[in-house]
């Protein structure tokens, strides 16, 4: 199975490590030498996605079409969908606006085996042209564009899908339930103290993430989906706060 993955340089994530003035997260060059540690680290169930990026890809990937990964990073995600696609005339799309993230992919995209071409654009994901798609990533990106700015993303995707076409939605998400969203948080950061980091290093990234991460229920994707012109929505896996969404066009 999955030849592609994790890409192959594993800088350790000390960013949060010291003190730091509270200053909003981004995805700048000091994000991007470390994020293939730092993403494994702290997002349940990470590697697993990436390989079935892959399997998901092969299934629904279309003959002629265009495949798109949105908030591509460093193109783990794009590498899985590129090692999925079986059809030589589908055009992959890589899509991120961190000019250190392309520059970065551009690198590890060279460095994998397939000869599948991609296209690699620094632009942002809310006016990038989207055309022809069977299959489309967020791959945890969705959760960081403006909550007022998702239904019209989501509609466009839906709109540029092909019958039988999927949208791959990768998402943090909250709980209705206070109760639940405490428990859920919890194993959240015990992932992370497991996976080595501190106390210091959990609070200072959250209190980073929290004006620009933005999560939302299930209940609330699931509208949003469907309500954009997906048919059908499924969840294909969860761990803790951290859900993957299968949303299909009917043939
Ligand atoms: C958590 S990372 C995605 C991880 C990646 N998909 C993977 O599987 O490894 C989110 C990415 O989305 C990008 N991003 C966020 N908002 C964006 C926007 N409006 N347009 C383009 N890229 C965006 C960020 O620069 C970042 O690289
Ligand atoms: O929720 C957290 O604590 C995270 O660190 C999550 C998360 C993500 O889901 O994208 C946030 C920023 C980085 O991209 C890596 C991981």
């Amino acid at each position: 199975m999955a030849k592609s993955g994790q890409p192959p340089e594993q800088i350790t994530d000390r960013l949060f490590a010291t003190e730091r003035r509270p200053e909003d997260f981004r995805f700048d060059a000091s994000v991007a030498r470390v994020f293939p540690d730092m993403i494994r680290r702290s997002v349940p169930g990470y590697t697993t996605i990436i390989p079935m990026i892959e399997v998901i890809t092969e299934q629904y990937a279309q003959a002629d079409s265009h495949c798109y990964d949105l908030g591509c990073s460093l193109g783990a995600s794009t590498l899985a969908m590129r090692h999925g696609i079986s059809h030589p005339d589908c055009a992959l799309v890589g899509v991120d606006n961190s000019s250190a993230m392309i520059e970065r992919c551009e690198h590890y995209i060279a460095l994998d085996d397939s000869s599948l071409p991609v296209t690699l654009r620094c632009e942002d994901i809310l006016e990038t042209e989207l055309s022809d798609a069977s299959v489309t990533t967020l791959n945890f990106t969705l959760q960081f564009v403006p909550p007022d700015r998702r239904t019209d993303l989501l509609t466009r995707i839906a709109e540029a899908t092909r019958p039988g076409g999927v949208l791959i939605l990768s998402e943090k998400i909250r709980f209705e339930s206070d109760e639940e969203q405490d428990i859920q948080t919890r194993l959240h950061h015990e992932f992370k103290r497991a996976n080595g980091y501190s106390d210091l290093e959990i609070s200072q990234k959250r209190s980073a993430i929290e004006q620009v991460l933005i999560p939302e229920t299930l209940a609330d994707h699931k509208e949003r989906l469907l309500a954009g012109g997906f048919d059908q929505v499924l969840v294909w896996y969860q761990c803790f706060n951290f859900v993957s969404m299968l949303a299909i066009k009917a043939r």
